[in-house]
């Protein structure tokens, strides 16, 4: 296995410009080759997951161009004519290929069997299924009932009313939503039990906007989407910079003694992580917020307590910045970690509590006593590139640290040990 010794850093300082947002690239591929006519799409993040979704794309005979560095593709639309695929579509551990794929193929005629890497089978998806059954699709798994692998026979469905539930992943909501215009009915979708993630939600609405379908949202408990509809190419579309990629330069900036500007996400963001920034705030940092961008610096850290429902990924920064705070912080109402990359409940605590810290696991939350004295210990990832990443605070607040398997920053980020020796002193 690969290790990457990251050495104790004395300051960050510099610039940083964040590579496009995972969840808009994705929705903006997928809209983009549903849609009557050609897109261009710029800053498109190069990484893992959207390499599952451009070849998906690919072998259901949609066009795609990208330059040189991956980061602008033309994307001829086929007006909803996707074709049925060879072979079966391998979308990796791509929850936002994944899942708006189940639902937009179940809609669509042909025959296409979803697989992906063995931690995608252990990952739920039997919400959404259900309710794409409801409303009559043809679903069937392929191994364990309610998880990929799945074959979908896909045709014309009517829409009308239906329930899902939304508390594991805001995911099969977006997945039904991004689905609906193509339905020949109007759908009208009730949630069940609490909705997870909500800002997710919002960015799935604000993405088929810029694509011309309107959805209705009644405060996250019920939306109407019209049937009979296809999108419409904006023609070219703009990805911001990744909120959650920013959580690491936020929280390195926090801990260590230098500014860091970060370029690409603001106060105009749409995404949810954003959010973390605020939460950093309350944590002691110092930030400037500024249209697209923020400059961050250290600031006195003292631990929070917070409900991270609603962000849900940048959240595990959290657990790392907690180091490096004055007293323990709780990070509430995440139970989802569970389902994700990995049980990321189960593997931050035993991680943090390698390098010294004391941790409460709970079903749902987590807190985390900071350490007198940090252990020098490898940190194991799990193949979840949030893991490593969140790790490197670590090496952040002066202290030397081993990444195993750095490699599985791919998945979102595959620079980011470049980008953070970019700005390190050590
Ligand atoms: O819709 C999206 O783009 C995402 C939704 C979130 O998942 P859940 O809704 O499953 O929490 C998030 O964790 C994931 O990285 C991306
Ligand atoms: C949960 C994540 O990914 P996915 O889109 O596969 O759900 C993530 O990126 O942290």
């Amino acid at each position: 296995m690969e290790q990457l010794t990251l050495k104790a850093i004395s300051k960050v300082s510099g610039s940083v410009t964040l590579p496009g947002s995972k969840s808009l690239s994705n929705r903006i591929l997928l809209l983009a080759a549903l849609s009557k006519g050609t897109t261009e799409v710029h800053n498109l993040l190069d990484s893992d997951d959207i390499r599952y979704m451009l070849g998906a794309l690919e072998q259901m005979g949609v066009t795609v161009t990208l330059n040189a560095d991956k980061t602008v593709a033309t994307v001829e639309g086929c007006a909803g004519q996707l074709k049925t695929p060879k072979e079966a579509l391998f979308l990796g551990n791509a929850g936002t290929a994944y899942r708006p794929l189940t639902a937009v193929l179940a809609a669509t005629a042909g025959q296409f069997e979803l697989v992906g890497e063995p931690r995608m089978e252990e990952r739920p998806i039997g919400h959404l299924v259900d309710a794409m059954a409801k409303l009559g699709a043809d679903i069937r798994y392929l191994k364990n009932a309610d998880y990929p692998p799945l074959l979908i026979e896909g045709k014309s469905l009517s829409g009308g009313q239906v329930e899902i539930d939304g508390s594991i992943s805001s995911q099969f909501l977006t997945a039904l939503l991004m689905a609906a215009p193509l339905f020949t009915g109007d759908t009208h979708i009730r949630i069940k039990g609490d909705l997870v993630s909500k800002p997710y939600i919002d960015i799935t609405i604000g993405v088929m906007a810029q694509f011309g379908i309107e959805v209705v949202n009644d405060n996250y408990q019920t939306f109407m989407v019209k049937g009979q509809q296809m999108y419409q190419s904006p023609s070219r579309i703009m990805v911001e910079g990744d909120a959650s990629s920013a959580s690491y330069f936020i929280a390195a900036a926090a801990i260590s003694g230098g500014e860091i500007e970060i370029n690409g996400v603001g106060k105009k963001s749409v995404q949810g992580d954003i959010g973390f920034a605020n939460v950093m705030e309350q944590v002691g940092a110092k930030i400037d917020w500024y249209d697209e961008k923020l400059v961050v610096s250290k600031g006195e850290l003292k631990g929070v307590d917070i409900d991270a429902n609603a962000i849900p990924d940048a959240a595990m920064t959290l657990a790392t910045v907690a180091l490096f705070a004055k007293g323990p912080t709780a990070i509430r109402n995440i139970y989802n970690w569970r389902v994700k990359e990995t049980d990321r409940l189960a593997a931050m605590a035993t991680e943090l509590r390698k390098v010294g810290a004391e941790v409460i696991e709970g079903h749902d939350f987590i807190e985390i006593t900071p350490p007198s004295t940090i252990n020098l210990t490898d940190i194991d990832t799990y193949n979840d590139h949030r893991i490593a990443m969140c790790f490197a605070m670590v090496a952040v607040g002066g202290h030397e640290v081993i990444i195993n398997d750095p490699g599985c920053t791919a998945k979102t980020f595959p620079t980011f040990f470049n980008v953070l020796e970019s700005i390190t002193t050590h």
